[in-house]
Formats: C-alpha cells, sequence, structure tokens
C-alpha cells in the first residue's frame, strides 16, 4: 500500500505513519494539499496529515480542505505525543545564544510561544511547510546561525545539534493525525486502539432559524451521544455562515446515530460523514 505523508523523512507525520503501518511505502509530499491531492488522483491509497493539535486547534488547511475541496474519507486517527525540541547545525553548536532566525511549521511556532517570547523575543520567525523541511534548510545552511524546532527524529536524521529540548509551553502536547482513503473503509491498524468515533460535517438549514444548532445538537443529547467536538469554520460564502464539525464518541453502526443524522437531515440540515473510525494511540519512540 502507498501512504503519502506529510514530509519530508522525520516530521511528526512520518513518526506517526512508521508507527501505524508496517509494511506500506511512505511517500513524503511538500505540503498538506499536496498529500490529499495525491489521494485524490490516485496516486497513493492513503494519506496521512495532521488535523488537529492540543494546544493549537484544527490544522485549517486540512479542515478546509476536507470540507471544500475533495470527497475523502478519515479511516483512522493517529494520536501522537508532541515535543519540541530547538536544534542548530553543529557549525553553530557555541553560538547558538546569537541567532538570527528560527524556522518552523506555524502550529510548532506557536506552541512555543511562550518559549520564542520570553527567550528570544524579536528574532524573526519563519514558517516552514514541515517541522523536518525546517530541520533539513538548517543542516544545508551551515552559513546561516538559524534554528530549526522540531523532533528528535529530525536532528539525528540531518545531523543537527539539539540545544534546548522539550520548549513546548504545556506539557499536554499532542496532535491528531487523520488516516485517509478515497473510500468509506475503516483501517484496522497495530497499536493500541482506545476509542470509535464518528466525524460529521454539518450546515445548518439555509432558512438561517433561530436555534437550529441547538437542535442539532440535542438531536444527540437526548440520545445520550457524547461529542467530543464541536467547532465552526467559514463556509466561504459570507460573514456569518459556518459549518460545523462534530465528532461523535460512537461508531456510525450504531442505530442512535443513524437516527440522529436522520434527524439532522430532517431538520433541514446537509451532513457529510467524513468517517466511522478507531483512534490510535501512536508511541514515542
Ligand atoms: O511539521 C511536522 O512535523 C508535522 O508533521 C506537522 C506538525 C507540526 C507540529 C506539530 C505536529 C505536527
Amino acid at each position: 500500500m502507498k501512504i503519502a505523508y506529510l514530509g519530508p523523512e522525520a516530521s511528526f507525520t512520518h513518526h506517526a505513519v512508521q508507527k501505524a503501518f508496517e509494511n506500506g511505502q511512505l511517500i513524503p509530499f511538500t505540503t498538506i494539499p499536496d498529500c490529499i491531492e495525491a489521494l485524490t488522483t490516485g496516486e497513493v491509497d492513503r494519506t496521512v496529515v495532521p488535523l488537529e493539535n492540543a494546544l493549537e486547534g484544527s490544522v485549517p488547511i486540512t479542515v478546509d480542505y476536507l470540507f471544500h475541496e475533495v470527497d475523502v474519507h478519515i479511516t483512522a486517527e493517529l494520536v501522537s505525543p508532541i515535543e519540541q525540541h530547538l536544534m542548530v547545525h553543529p557549525h553553530n553548536g557555541n553560538d547558538w545564544e546569537n541567532l538570527t532566525k528560527i524556522m518552523s511549521h506555524s502550529h510548532a511556532l506557536a506552541q512555543c510561544h511562550k518559549y520564542l517570547y520570553y527567550r528570544f523575543r524579536g528574532i524573526s520567525l519563519e514558517q516552514s511547510t514541515s517541522t523536518s523541511a525546517a530541520a533539513r534548510y538548517v543542516s544545508e545552511h551551515p552559513e546561516e546561525n538559524v534554528a530549526a524546532i522540531g523532533n528528535s527524529m529530525a536532528a539525528g536524521k540531518y545531523g543537527l545539534k539539539m540545544v534546548e529540548e522539550n520548549i513546548h509551553d504545556f506539557h499536554f502536547n499532542h496532535t491528531r493525525f487523520a488516516v485517509l482513503s478515497r473510500d468509506k473503509a475503516t483501517d484496522i491498524l497495530l497499536l493500541e486502539e482506545t476509542s470509535h468515533k464518528s466525524t460529521l460535517m454539518i450546515t445548518l438549514p439555509s432558512d438561517d432559524r433561530p436555534g437550529a444548532l441547538h437542535q442539532v445538537l440535542s438531536a444527540f443529547s437526548w440520545r445520550q451521544l457524547s461529542l467530543s467536538k464541536i467547532e465552526s469554520r467559514p463556509l466561504k460564502t459570507g460573514l456569518g455562515n459556518y459549518f460545523f464539525i462534530i465528532d461523535v464518541e460512537q461508531s456510525m453502526d450504531g442505530v442512535l446515530m443513524k437516527g440522529a443524522v436522520d434527524e439532522l437531515e430532517a431538520l433541514g440540515c446537509t451532513v457529510k460523514l467524513l468517517g466511522s473510525y478507531h483512534k490510535y494511540t501512536v508511541p514515542t519512540n
């Protein structure tokens, strides 16, 4: 099976994919849209992309691509612990306190906001397509006194020196990665499985009636279906127009879930089922 992931090698996504799939052919892509397009064109059979981080929230490009651009399905969720380290080229190993620039993925920079503010205020921060892309850049530019933020696998792979470890602002730092497929499927992986979930994307009825969101929530609440997430994202049709992403701690097989979706449709909502899948825990090492 060919599996696309947000690369290059040694990204957090790569780490999660390596743990989840034992025999896949892993293929790195530069951006999240590149990963998803490789799936829709048939170049790969699965794609793994970051969906949400415990400190920084959703990865908007992933969520918006799944709603607006493509018709693909979540087949599994991988939850991985995230530890961020500051790394430099060994050439600058003794001068790293005089850095001129720090590079990383936008989510990684945000996860280390307090550290960067108190330790490196005023130093330019540059976004890269991934943490490992930043590490690779640093390894290729010893003449620049620049650092990357990323994981220890990236430091090893690109020969960088970790000068400060665990610089993320809050201890509980985890990221959810979505495994995506063109077809509806449920992937059974070799990791510890914790629960079953379903993700729905819901658009409210177009008449904009008061209480519509309350009606949506009550379809779940009176059936005692537990929600682990609700988030609104712009429909991109005008200010104040949103769709809702709702995660339910249930498989779609249950009669209550089917009833809830029927009720939402009867209320005039549009419901897109993004997936009904198992949640897996990725070990640190
Ligand atoms: O940039 C990476 O390494 C990724 O895989 C995306 C990401 C960035 C920050 C935290 C978790 C995942």
